[in-house]
């Protein structure tokens, strides 16, 4: 449990949903709008999930750091870290597209991605909306030679980037943004001195990732000491320092709120990515929520991934859930009840957790989550408006969200732009009829093709094989 969090600086003019007839409740449906399935009967599933996002970020970005040419085996490939690698490439990295090793089924193409010998610059940047984009490369930037400007979609802007930007500027980095927001540009020099910084990261972890992953190649390394309230999503801190020490990087993250990062060489990496468990939050919870079984091969037994954190909260909520070394399978009885939970280190699942609690029959808090005001959209505006339209009595506090058990009924939900929003829309249809979802297509930012894997799913088409009931677990 992370202690009180009151709200972190709040983003610049936060993406409060509104409706734009000034109306709460529903809102009528609008055409290109996604209607959410609704199955007659409990899903039974296999699911075979892409990569993370979080890990193939951190990947890319050490590999084109790195003395020597990096394998990515089963890369993610969705908006977010497509964005990075045509970033990377921007700077004159390369990034090649290789068959992977075997014949596996449903495999992706592997990335080999060949660092430049220097960095370059007068390049432009589009970070569309991935926080990893934008937070991760300012830092690699100041590395390369001449100025780097990036910006991003609309909403990007709006997201805060402050701290992190402050701190290259006390390490030595020159650089113009937009009072601590996008469109910035960094002038990078080709070397940056580096040393030790102190920051506020309790906006987000990924100030901390960003200094982390490109300190090695500074002059100095970087010490980065963090002063203020708790920081969010530690998990994803100690996966920037498992991913960095797998490219032999020396860190030390012995001490609370202290990291440092010797300088040193980056090694090339030849690394498999694990499926993101964040995005397998939807899918798991359809077993939950269908008295279903669902099945995610390749969920991994050690993992720095937050997602990995739904084994509890849907074991909490009511189902059977089972790790072994072939992957994760959760069985729901069909029966589902509400969740006390501090999300403040896995913050990224709260609107699954949000669309479960709105299902349950029982009362739901999540707590710890003031900071995702500043994810894609503020989540904890969109959540409590959205559920709130379909039914849901959802109450919004300072730092997440309480949710009562409430008859829902079917209307539209928005999605701000917002991936999870989407996914959660989804999961509420699973039970509720005539829920539909403004741009589904926002998935993509994280996860190709959603509403394919979502209907194979339901279905036992596409990637997605249904389970025979010789291969059902036991009940
Ligand atoms: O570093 C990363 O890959 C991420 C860190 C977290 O950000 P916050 O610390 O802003 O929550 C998480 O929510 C996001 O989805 C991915
Ligand atoms: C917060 C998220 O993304 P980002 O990496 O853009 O911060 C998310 O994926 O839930």
């Amino acid at each position: 449990m992370s202690p009180a969090d009151p709200s972190p600086p709040a983003p610049r003019t936060p993406d409060l949903p509104t409706d734009p007839s000034g109306h709460r409740g529903r809102s009528t449906p609008v055409p290109g709008d996604w209607s959410a399935p609704t199955p007659d009967r409990p899903v039974h599933a296999t699911v075979l999930l892409p990569g993370s996002k979080s890990l193939t970020n951190r990947y890319l970005v050490l590999a084109a750091l790195a003395g020597d040419r990096s394998r990515l085996r089963a890369p993610l490939r969705s908006r977010d870290t497509l964005l990075m690698a045509d970033a990377l490439r921007a700077l004159g990295v390369r990034i090649d597209d290789v068959d992977p090793d075997g014949d596996v089924a449903g495999s992706v193409p592997d990335w080999l991605v060949s660092p430049p010998e220097h960095l370059r610059g007068d390049v432009r940047i589009d970070c569309g909306l991935a926080g990893t984009v934008m937070r991760f490369l300012p830092a690699v930037a100041a590395l390369a030679r001449g100025p780097v400007h990036l910006d991003g979609d609309p909403q990007a802007r709006v997201r805060p980037m402050g701290p992190v930007l402050e701190s290259l500027r006390a390490l030595g980095v020159e650089l113009e943004d937009s009072d601590g927001y996008l469109p910035l540009t960094v002038h990078g020099r080709g070397s940056v001195r580096g040393g030790s910084v102190t920051m506020d990261a309790s906006s987000s972890s990924q100030f901390v990732s960003a200094l982390l992953l490109a300190g090695a190649r500074y002059d100095e390394g970087i010490t980065i000491h963090h002063r203020g309230r708790p920081v969010p999503s530690q998990p994803h801190i100690l996966m920037t320092v498992e991913t960095l020490r797998d490219a032999g990087a020396l860190v030390d993250d012995s001490e609370p709120d202290t990291w440092r990062v010797e300088p040193s060489e980056i090694n090339a990496l030849d690394v498999s990515i694990e499926p993101d468990l964040s995005n397998a939050g939807p899918f798991v919870a359809a077993a939950l929520v269908t008295g279903g079984t669902v099945r995610i091969p390749g969920w991994p037994q050690y993992t720095t991934q937050a997602g990995d954190l739904m084994r509890e909260i849907l074991d909490t909520m009511g189902a059977d859930v089972r790790l072994d070394r072939h992957g994760l399978t959760v069985i729901g009885s069909g029966e589902l009840v509400g969740i006390d939970i501090d999300l403040h280190d896995a913050a990224e699942l709260t609107p699954t957790v949000a669309a479960l609690a709105a299902l349950a029959s029982t009362p739901s808090s999540i707590r710890g989550v003031a900071h995702i005001r500043g994810h894609e959209t503020d989540r904890l505006a969109a959540l409590t408006a959205e559920l709130g339209s379909l039914g849901g009595a959802v109450t919004e506090t300072e730092d997440g969200l309480r949710i009562a058990p409430a008859p829902l009924h079917g209307g539209r939900f928005r999605t701000y732009h917002d991936h999870r929003m989407a996914t959660a829309g989804a999961i509420v249809g699973l039970r509720v009829h005539g829920v539909t979802v403004e741009d589904i297509e926002t998935t993509s930012k994280t996860l190709p093709d959603f509403p394919g894997l979502w209907a194979g799913m339901l279905s036992g088409r596409a990637s997605v094989a249904a389970l025979s009931p010789s291969e059902e677990p036991a009940r």
